[in-house]
């Protein structure tokens, strides 16, 4: 055999609370995997196909219940499960998604108080390949975990755009997502990196570039 093996495939997810600073960082991190050679695709969730961008305007718009809310959100990952995900990673590509299934578990788990084992028994329908049988669960290799104070959050997000369902709720809403976030990690702190949010745009990309190097993601 001659040749270098191909890489495998990367899955990272940037989580947080809405205004955490997510999306200021995706592009340098596209940047820096791109100059690493990788080939890197970009997504988020709700949202990442045409399917899913659909049921993103209704799960951030319309009027609905816990279930219906918690249903849409696993609907559209399926379909950005099979159509974009696993093809990237098959590919051997890096994908940096704008939340995954911890944002489910922080929303509306902790967020709306909905149901943790329905929600369980939702992930590995969706993330095992055939549904819910025997194989393994997808899961991001790499969680950066944006954690902010809601104040702050709010502060930063303030007159920047039209509020949607979401980001219309109350502070207290917030500090049940970011406590559902911080459950996450506690119970994955293998997968999670916290970078502190609070800090300046300059030090929240230095700590983001730090946790991919430490991985040795960037050899
Ligand atoms: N470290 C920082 N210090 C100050 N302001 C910041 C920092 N990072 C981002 N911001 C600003 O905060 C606002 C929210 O940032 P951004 O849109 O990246 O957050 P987000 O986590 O992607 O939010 P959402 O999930 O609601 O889309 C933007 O106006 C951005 O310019
Ligand atoms: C994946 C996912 C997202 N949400 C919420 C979280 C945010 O308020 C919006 C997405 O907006 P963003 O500007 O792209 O961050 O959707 C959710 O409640 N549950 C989920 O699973």
């Amino acid at each position: 055999m001659t040749g270098r093996q191909a890489a495998p495939g990367l899955f990272i997810s940037l989580e947080g609370i809405d205004g955490a600073g997510k999306s200021s960082h995706i592009a340098s991190l596209e940047r820096l995997f791109a100059q690493a050679g990788r080939a890197v695709v970009r997504s988020r969730e709700p949202g990442g196909t045409p399917l899913a961008e659909s049921l993103r305007a209704l799960v951030l718009n319309e009027p609905m219940d816990p279930l219906t809310e918690s249903l849409l959100v696993f609907a559209a990952r399926r379909d950005h499960v099979v159509q974009v995900i696993r093809p990237a990673l098959a590919r051997g590509d890096v994908l940096l998604c704008d939340r995954f299934t911890d944002a489910t578990f922080a929303y509306q788990g902790a967020g709306r108080g909905f149901d943790l084992d329905v929600l369980a028994t939702l992930e590995r329908w969706v993330q095992q390949p055939d549904g819910a049988g025997g194989a393994a669960l997808l899961q991001p290799d790499l969680t950066l975990w944006f954690d902010l104070a809601p104040e702050i959050a709010a502060e930063r997000l303030a007159g920047a755009r039209l509020p949607d369902r979401f980001e219309a709720q109350p502070a207290d809403f917030f500090r049940r997502v970011r406590a559902g976030y911080a459950a996450r990690a506690a119970a994955e702190p293998g997968r999670f990196a916290r970078i502190d949010a609070a800090a300046s745009r300059e030090a929240v990309g230095a700590a983001v570039e730090a946790a991919i190097r430490e991985r040795g993601w960037l050899a």
